[in-house]
């Protein structure tokens, strides 16, 4: 079975071309305005219809509200929506039942303890993503580039399809898969040559990586 990729936080028409040719399976569009990959909605729509029928199109929200949901479903229609925040398992519920897209829920892992609050998100989402938790003063709470203990989810059953991310590279993308036994990652920081500069040589190096070309 391939792996599953997802090249995050493109904000550009070259960046979405390359994510796209290299084969990427989902393209993920950060609407958070404190991130360096932030792309307002109009620019959001653009790239999500650029990629129609090419890649699933993931628009990544922090803590939205239902104003800001209604927004997106309409204007950019994205095949998936990633709640990337502090939504509680009944939120990620109601969000699913109220806008009718597939829901992916991010989840920062630090410790085991963390894998504790995973089945209550599993059986309301569609899709799990691990991630590393944000340092205490980071003003996003993703893209960090910063990997978290992969040995904590070695022995885990852990939801089927569930995304490894979090510090993820072209150069250690593939001893996380074979650690982690899962099939499906997402990347940010680690296919930018700095904070919101994606790089079209690493998105391909990446997801050749992934699939063990
Ligand atoms: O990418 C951002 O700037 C961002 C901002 C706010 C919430 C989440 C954000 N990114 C989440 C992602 O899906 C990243 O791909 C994931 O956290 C992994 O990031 P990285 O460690 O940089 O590969």
């Amino acid at each position: 079975m391939s792996v599953l990729v997802k090249i995050c936080g493109l904000s550009t028409e070259a960046t979405l071309d390359a994510a796209l040719a290299a084969g990427a399976d989902l393209v993920g569009l950060v609407h958070f305005p404190k991130s360096p990959r932030h792309v307002d909605l109009d620019r959001a729509r653009a790239l999500a219809e650029r990629a129609r029928g090419r890649a699933e199109r993931v628009v990544l929200l922090v803590d939205p509200d239902d104003a800001l949901l209604a927004a997106v479903v309409e204007r950019v229609a994205p095949d998936v929506i990633q709640l990337h925040g502090h939504e509680t398992p009944a939120r990620v519920a109601a969000i699913r039942a109220r806008f009718g897209r597939p829901v992916m829920k991010a989840l920062g892992i630090a410790t085991a303890a963390d894998l504790a609050g995973l089945p209550a998100y599993a059986a309301v989402a569609d899709r799990l993503l691990l991630d590393a938790k944000p340092p205490a003063d980071a003003d996003r709470p993703g893209g960090n580039g910063l990997a978290f203990d992969w040995s904590l989810i070695e022995r885990a059953e852990l939801a089927p399809g569930t995304m490894l991310s979090g510090g993820l590279t072209p150069e250690s993308v593939a001893e996380a898969l074979a650690r982690t036994r899962l099939r499906a990652v997402d990347v940010s920081s680690g296919v930018e040559t700095s904070p919101g500069i994606k790089c079209p040589d690493r998105i391909a190096a990446f997801i050749r990586a992934a699939r063990g070309g």
